[in-house]
């Protein structure tokens, strides 16, 4: 439905020059156990259904020509198995016609309680001393179901504080009032000399005045005071200001991720490195919410012809801000297999291609590097590796491990180092600092692996790690402190 409106649907199509194979994106499913992805192909599958039912599942719209292909492998067409749309079809008219005789019934039943119960009897008398009943005009066991919903509404009246204190305070008012809501008239007037009459005796009309007043603005002043207090909680509590920013953050990728899933799976059909456009457009915007500022320099240096591997220092998972502000086109991120589960945030990442590694085992983390070197010229990505092989926000970079840089050599494609600012002075989970901030971002020229073997790639992990880290001193304030590391 959003399709013919998202701005971001008319870009993807016609501009995307190269599309991506989908031979290359199987290849870097395969390290990831058919059963472990179940869970996220269903989920795709559900998504998905619509689309196929109405195209055919040979013609996924805008697909490349091999997309098709792989989506029926991938995202197989699930014969019609949906559990919402089975549980949903059937349940809401059923859910309907069962509420709808249920009320009167529940209500008849629920009047009996009451009156079987001590606060029948207890508010029978109390109101009929406290305010004048109307004559009875039937028989008064009558169990008709306007006598059955009326019988309980006098207590609960009573209880509604707006009435009570208007009735008590101002007979114009109060008449008016009850010529308007002609059902609460009942518990006004039992309401009236309940609450009145206490005040009166107590001698606290104004308290009862302003009281009655405050309760009718009640839902709007409790939402005031609780904005008022999260708001002062966060100035004066930097733990509370941490979690609270921190926990919007989780909810606006989860949200998002699932606003965006559907969009992704309807521009482009499944997963694709094309998705990431859409992902990144909408990321970028996150910045806004938290006050984030980013300066970027060195955009150029992402112009290489041909693939790259990109690496980047890893701070913390606000990362993923920094990282759609500069994502070139065409380029996935080797990310843990573990984001893969992280619900909706998991299904959006493997609608973007990126690549899982099992970080508990080498074998088959070198195994889905070295699918990803042979494939990678050929589709043309470009990839993005945290060389740290996790988060690390110290203000200074983790010992680089040699994935990327094998994956550079065995590819013989140049490597881009990109750096962002330490994030410490505005972000720093162990102190619950979180505020608002700017963060440098600059990306290095490239540095070429032209006639490089495996011999070299500890050489080349070192220069690299040198130079990024000078550049994080650099662009954090602290000049001179990364030349003499190795
Ligand atoms: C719409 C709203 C959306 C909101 C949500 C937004 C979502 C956005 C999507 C974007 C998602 C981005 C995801 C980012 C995720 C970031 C991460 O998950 S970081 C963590 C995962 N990444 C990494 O770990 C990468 C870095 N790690 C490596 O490169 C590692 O080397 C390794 C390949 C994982 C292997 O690690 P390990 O098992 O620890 O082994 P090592 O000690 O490194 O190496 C042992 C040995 O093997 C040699 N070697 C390593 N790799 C290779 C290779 N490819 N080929 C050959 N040999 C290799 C290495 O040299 C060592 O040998 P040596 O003799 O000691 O040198
Ligand atoms: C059904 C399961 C529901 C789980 C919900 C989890 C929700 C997670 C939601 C939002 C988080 C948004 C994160 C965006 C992506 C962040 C990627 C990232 O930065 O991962 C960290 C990883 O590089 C290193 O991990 P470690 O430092 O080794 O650890």
């Amino acid at each position: 439905m959003r399709k013919p409106t998202d701005p971001t649907s008319h870009q993807e199509g016609p501009k995307d020059p190269t599309p991506i194979p989908w031979d290359a994106l199987e290849a870097w499913e395969d390290p990831i156990p058919m059963q472990d992805t179940k869970t996220l192909h269903h989920m795709v599958r559900r998504s998905k259904n619509t689309p196929h039912s109405t195209t055919g599942p040979h013609t996924t719209p805008r697909g490349t020509p091999k997309t098709p292909h792989h989506a029926r492998r991938a995202l197989p067409i699930a014969p019609r198995r949906n559990p919402i749309s089975h549980q949903e079809g059937p349940y809401d008219p059923h859910g309907h016609h069962e509420g709808a005789p249920k009320l009167p019934h529940h209500a008849t039943r629920d009047t009996k309680t009451r009156r079987h119960t001590k606060r029948g009897p207890k508010n029978a008398p109390h109101n009929t001393t406290a305010a004048p009943q109307p004559p009875p005009t039937g028989p008064p066991p009558a169990p008709g179901p306007v006598t059955e919903l009326r019988a309980p509404k006098p207590p609960l009246l009573a209880l509604s504080p707006p009435h009570g204190g208007r009735c008590g305070r101002t007979r114009g008012g109060g008449a008016e009032l009850s010529r308007a809501h002609r059902p609460h008239k009942a518990g006004a007037a039992h309401a009236a000399p309940r609450g009145g009459g206490r005040k009166r005796g107590g001698g606290s009309v104004g308290l009862g005045g302003s009281r009655g007043r405050g309760m009718e603005l009640g839902w709007l002043l409790w939402g005031a005071a609780v904005l008022l207090l999260l708001h002062l909680l966060m100035e004066l509590s930097p733990a509370v200001n941490f979690v609270l920013r921190i926990g919007f953050y989780y909810v606006l990728c989860i949200v998002c991720s699932g606003l965006t899933a559907p969009v992704c799976l309807l521009v482009n059909g499944g997963r694709t490195v094309k998705n990431m456009r859409i992902i990144k457009t909408v990321v970028k915007s996150f910045k806004y919410f938290f006050g984030l500022r980013f300066e970027v320099k060195g955009l150029e240096n992402f112009d290489v012809e041909g693939p790259a591997i990109i690496v980047s220092n890893h701070q913390s998972i606000l990362d993923m801000m920094g990282l759609m502000e500069v994502l070139p086109d065409g380029c996935v991120q080797v990310g843990k297999k573990e984001l893969m589960y992280a619900g909706t945030v998991g299904l959006i990442t493997y609608l973007g291609g990126v690549i899982f590694i099992n970080r508990k085992s080498t074998t088959s983390a070198k195994m889905v590097m070295a699918e990803v070197a042979k494939t990678m010229t050929a589709d043309n990505v470009k990839v993005w590796v945290y060389p740290e092989g996790t988060r690390n926000c110290t203000g200074d970079l983790l010992p680089f491990k040699k994935g990327a840089f094998h994956l550079a050599v065995q590819a013989q494609v140049p490597v881009i180092p990109v750096v962002y600012s330490s994030f410490t002075t505005f972000y720093n989970p162990k102190k619950n600092l979180f505020t608002s901030g700017k963060i440098k971002v600059e990306v290095l020229p490239p540095i070429e692996t032209k006639g490089l073997t495996s011999d070299d790639v500890s050489d080349l992990t070192d220069r690299c790690y040198n130079i990024m880290r000078e550049t994080l001193f650099r662009l954090s304030g602290r000049s001179g402190e990364g030349k003499d590391s190795s």
